[in-house]
């Protein structure tokens, strides 16, 4: 049988107590393919991403990835073992480690990694940062240093949680093309959620909305 190489999200749903935060997402992402999830603040969009990412539980429904079940109700495949890179909000930096050791992290410390690590520390513009911990960078830096950790990685799927905020526009522009391109070059699937209709229009290829824990396909 041929590999089917995408990410399906199917029926999902998602309580917080007796609320119901995500209702009946269909969403498939094929290795290659990038996503936009647009939608106000609160209607499930980081809730959506850490459910796909592994870190909730659904309540209904199920998360395949290539064709093999990886979350369902009272079980998840750990989010280290899914293959994908999660961008959190707030960068979520290991504090206790320089930025060069956060973005090599989960990595084997061979040659190849260190030269990845350092190509995209370059192309970031954080390469003078590397022996510097977190604490000391800015907001804007360890944002990048977040997105530096998710693509070193080489994951199958790349999850953004507002990505690109705290980024000034020039510098923005040379980060998203870099992220765009790479994740072109390693048949990376990417689910980005954002509130900047700019930034989902020039990454992705297809733009979602969400509405209330709805998932829809934007109608231009
Ligand atoms: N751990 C949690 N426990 C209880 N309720 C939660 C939890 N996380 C999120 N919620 C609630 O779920 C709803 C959706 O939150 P979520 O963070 O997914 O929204 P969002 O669309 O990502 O918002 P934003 O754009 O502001 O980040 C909100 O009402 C939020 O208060």
């Amino acid at each position: 049988m041929r590999e089917i190489k995408v990410l399906e999200v199917i029926k999902l749903g998602k309580n917080f107590g007796l609320k119901p935060i995500l209702k009946e997402i269909d969403l498939t992402v094929a290795r290659g393919e990038r996503v936009a999830i647009l939608g106000d603040s609160g209607c499930g969009k980081t809730t959506l991403l850490k459910t796909i990412a592994g870190f909730y539980l659904p309540h209904t429904g199920e998360i395949r990835v290539e064709g093999k079940i990886i979350s369902r109700p009272g079980w998840a495949l750990f989010p280290n073992r899914r293959h994908m890179s999660m961008v959190f909000q707030s960068a979520a930096l290991f504090p206790h480690m320089t930025v060069e050791e956060n973005i090599g992290f989960g990595n084997r410390k061979d040659g190849k990694v260190s030269a990845r690590v350092k190509e995209i520390a370059e192309a970031f513009r954080i390469d003078s940062l590397l022996k510097s911990y977190p604490h000391s960078i800015s907001g804007g830096q360890a944002r990048r240093v977040a997105l530096a950790r998710a693509l070193a990685a080489e994951p199958s799927y790349l999850l953004m949680d507002e990505p690109f905020t705290n980024l000034d526009r020039e510098l923005k522009s040379d980060v998203m093309t870099y992220v765009k391109n790479f994740a072109q070059e390693r048949n990376i699937g990417v689910i980005m959620v954002t509130h900047q209709e700019e930034e989902a229009r020039y990454l992705a290829d297809m733009v979602y909305v969400m509405e209330e824990g709805k998932l829809e396909v934007e109608k231009r």
